[in-house]
C-alpha cells in the first residue's frame, strides 16, 4: 500500500447490479460467477456495490450488508478494488454501512447525497460526509456526484472545496454529470494521488482529455472490453480509434434509450449479454420486457443493421 488508505483507483470500475431470485430476495451465489465474469470476458477489475446500478437505496441495510460481504470475500486476491456506496438518507445507516464495510474488508467507500431532505448548500453536505467518513477513517473515501438522480444541483466543485482538511480519508470523486467545466475544476483541484472517475459512460473520451483518471458505470458490465479499448487508445494517443469505439458505445446506448432504457432493462441487458442470472429489478422499477434486452444485447453485438444504402452513379 502506497498511502494509509491504499492505492490510488484507476481503470474501470463496473457500477454492479443486485443479483435477485425471482422471489425478490438477494442471490449471492450468482456474485462469484459474476466476478469470474468481469474478470475473464470484461477485463474489469474493481466494482462498484450497492449504488445507482445496483439498487441500493431500494435494498435493507442488512442486505446491502450481506452484499458487501460477498463481494469483499469472493473478491478477495481476485479483483483490485470493491468500493462499497454507503450513501443513504439517514446519516445512522450511513455509519453503520461505513463500519461494516471497514470490518468487511473493502478498498473503498463512497456517498451519494441525501435526496429527500437535500443539502441546501455544499457546506452542509460536506459535513454529512464527513460524517460517514469518520466511522470508518482507514478506508478511502470518494464522494458520489449524480445531480440528475439526485436532484442536489450543487458543483461538485463546490463539494471538493477545502474537503481533505474535513476528511483525511477523502480520495477522490465519481462524477456522474455532463458537466464538463464542473469536471475540468475537479481535476484542477484535486492532488495526483485522488482519484476523478468519469460515470457517463456514453462520453468518456471527453472526460478523458479533461483528465480523469478512470471511470465508474454500468455499462462496463458488458462493454468493458470495448471501454478498455477506449482507455488504451487514449493512452497511446490514437484519438481516431478512441473516437470511433466511443461512438460505437453511442449507438448502443442511443439505441437503448429510444427502445427505453432504466436500471431495470440495463439489468436484463446484463443478464442477456453475460449469461448470469440477475433476476427481476425491485419495486419501484418495472420488470425489463425480455424482447427489449434481446434487441439492445442484438445492436451491441452487431451495431446498425444497415449503413446508407450505397448509390447508384445515374449521371454517367
Ligand atoms: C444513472 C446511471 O445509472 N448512471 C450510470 C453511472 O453513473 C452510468 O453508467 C449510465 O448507466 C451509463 O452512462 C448509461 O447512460
Ligand atoms: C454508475 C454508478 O456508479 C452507480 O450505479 O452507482
Amino acid at each position: 500500500m502506497d498511502s494509509p488508505v491504499g492505492k490510488k483507483l484507476t481503470g474501470l470500475v463496473a457500477a454492479t447490479f443486485t443479483p435477485l431470485t425471482p422471489q425478490g430476495e438477494i442471490n449471492l451465489p450468482v456474485i462469484g460467477l459474476y466476478i469470474d465474469y468481469l474478470l475473464e470476458h470484461q477485463g474489469v477489475r474493481n466494482v462498484f456495490v450497492n449504488g445507482t446500478t445496483g439498487e441500493g437505496m431500494s435494498l435493507t441495510v442488512e442486505e446491502r450488508k450481506k452484499l458487501a460481504e460477498e463481494w469483499c470475500g469472493k473478491g478477495k486476491g481476485r479483483l483490485e478494488q470493491v468500493i462499497i456506496h454507503v450513501g443513504c438518507m439517514s446519516l445512522k445507516d450511513s455509519q453503520d454501512l461505513a463500519r461494516h464495510a471497514a470490518r468487511a474488508g473493502a478498498d473503498g467507500i463512497a456517498v451519494v447525497s441525501p435526496s429527500v431532505f437535500k443539502p441546501s448548500d455544499a457546506g452542509v453536505l460536506r459535513q454529512f460526509l464527513q460524517e460517514v467518513a469518520a466511522a470508518a477513517p482507514d478506508l478511502a473515501f470518494y464522494y458520489y456526484h449524480i445531480p440528475a438522480l439526485t436532484g442536489v444541483n450543487l458543483l461538485a466543485r463546490d463539494v471538493l472545496e477545502g474537503i481533505e482538511k474535513q476528511i483525511p480519508s477523502f480520495r477522490g470523486l465519481k462524477f456522474s454529470g455532463s458537466d464538463l467545466m464542473d469536471f475540468g475544476q475537479c481535476v484542477s483541484y484535486c492532488p495526483s494521488d485522488w482519484s476523478i472517475l468519469y460515470g457517463m459512460d456514453e462520453q468518456l473520451l471527453a472526460a478523458l482529455v479533461m483528465g480523469a483518471n478512470g471511470a465508474v458505470g454500468s455499462t462496463y458490465n458488458y462493454l468493458g472490453r470495448k471501454a478498455n479499448s477506449i482507455l488504451s487508445a487514449f493512452e497511446k494517443g490514437d484519438l481516431t480509434r478512441a473516437r470511433t469505439l466511443q461512438f460505437e458505445v453511442q449507438d448502443g446506448i442511443s439505441y437503448a434509450v429510444k427502445l427505453g432504457f432504466d436500471v431495470a432493462v440495463n439489468k436484463s441487458l446484463m443478464s442477456e449479454v453475460s449469461g448470469l442470472d440477475l433476476g427481476p429489478p425491485r419495486l419501484p422499477l418495472r420488470p425489463c420486457p425480455q424482447p427489449r434486452a434481446v434487441s439492445i444485447a442484438q445492436r451491441l453485438r452487431e451495431g446498425p443493421a444497415t449503413g446508407p444504402i450505397p448509390r447508384q452513379n445515374t449521371d454517367g
